[in-house]
């Protein structure tokens, strides 16, 4: 039989793509995926609309994605609107009582709703969420350190209502992996002592991730990973590995307490935590579902 159809190559090519990508969609079936949506990788239009399809596609294959977002930039912005200085110390924002309720209503209000909006223009259902919600998360004051670096005399930092995550109850987030709902979460979360807490998305992301035993943790940053001393993308590392790279300083400024959560998280049950660039487009997917995957995967 002839085949004169010019759509023909197309096809097989698409066959042929989607024939290599379903090994890996097994693989991922009814395992949880985290997925951290940092603020630099928002902003975008299409980019976003890119990110909630890729977050709709795990849904549709099986997979349990959870989306933890950050906002870092869009606080930033608001808070200057209203004419309050940010201020960061050891890459922490620095958060007094009104802070914190414009923190809040950025995090959990518009940046999460606008999230959830794009995931369900995919046709999903995603659930917006806090650490509030259904006890998920408790956290207590940050205790953080650093040393001067004249006298390298410790000091001990007070952040104001900067948190850390002590608990983590996965009971609601069991209930969803069991449901049509993709939960998308902001990380701010209530402390026993009856404030509300401003937590690193990094931070939150890892302890939602190791409290669920996640096959994956991304991390969607501005970089294509971890980069080697020549700028050359490393597309895997173990923990030794990625520690020996803090030590000699190829990995540096904010991608150390990055590698430090992702080390942690690996700690904690992870499975595998990839590093990769929120800026390209369906980065989730080639990640996940192609065999040379998108960037960075550190295991144990
Ligand atoms: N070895 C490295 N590989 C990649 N990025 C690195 C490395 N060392 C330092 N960096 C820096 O880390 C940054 C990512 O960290 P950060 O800005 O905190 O990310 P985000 O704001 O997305 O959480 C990169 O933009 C890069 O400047
Ligand atoms: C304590 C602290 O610094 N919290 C962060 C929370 C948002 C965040 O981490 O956003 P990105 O992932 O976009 O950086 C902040 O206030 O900026």
């Amino acid at each position: 039989m002839s085949n004169d159809n010019p759509n023909t190559d197309r096809f097989s090519h698409d066959a042929g793509i989607l024939a290599q990508a379903l090994p890996y969609m097994q693989r991922y079936e009814g395992k949880t995926v985290v997925v951290k949506y940092g603020g630099h990788a928002m902003g975008d239009a299409k980019l976003g609309q890119a990110f909630a399809r890729d977050i709709a596609l795990l849904k549709q294959s099986k997979v349990n994605p959870i989306v933890v977002h950050g906002g870092g930039p869009q606080i930033a912005s608001m808070l200057k609107n209203l004419g309050i200085e940010s201020k960061f110390e050891g890459g922490l924002r620095v958060t007094d009582k009104r802070t914190m309720e414009i923190v809040e209503m950025v995090l959990a209000g518009s940046i999460n709703k606008e999230i959830v909006a794009l995931i369900n223009a995919e046709g999903e259902w995603a659930i917006g969420l806090c650490g509030k919600d259904g006890n998920m998360v408790f956290a207590k004051k940050a205790e953080k350190t650093v040393k001067d670096p004249g006298s390298n005399i410790e000091r001990v930092l007070d952040l104001g209502f900067v948190g850390e995550p002590v608990e983590v109850d996965r009971t609601l987030l069991d209930l969803l992996a069991r449901s049509e709902l993709i939960p998308v979460i902001a990380p701010v979360a209530p402390g026993h002592d009856g404030n509300t807490y401003n937590i690193n998305a990094d931070t939150f992301a890892g302890a939602i991730a190791g409290s669920l035993g996640a096959k994956r943790l991304l991390f969607l940053t501005d970089v294509p990973g971890v980069l080697d001393k020549d700028g050359k993308l490393m597309p895997e590392l173990t923990v030794r590995e990625a520690k020996a790279l803090i030590a000699d300083g190829t990995i540096s400024g904010g991608m150390i307490p990055k590698v430090e959560t992702c080390l942690e998280a690996l700690d904690n049950g992870v499975e595998g935590v990839v590093i990769l660039n929120g800026k390209t487009p369906h980065v989730v997917l080639v990640e996940l579902f192609t065999e040379h995957g998108a960037g960075t995967l550190i295991v144990r």
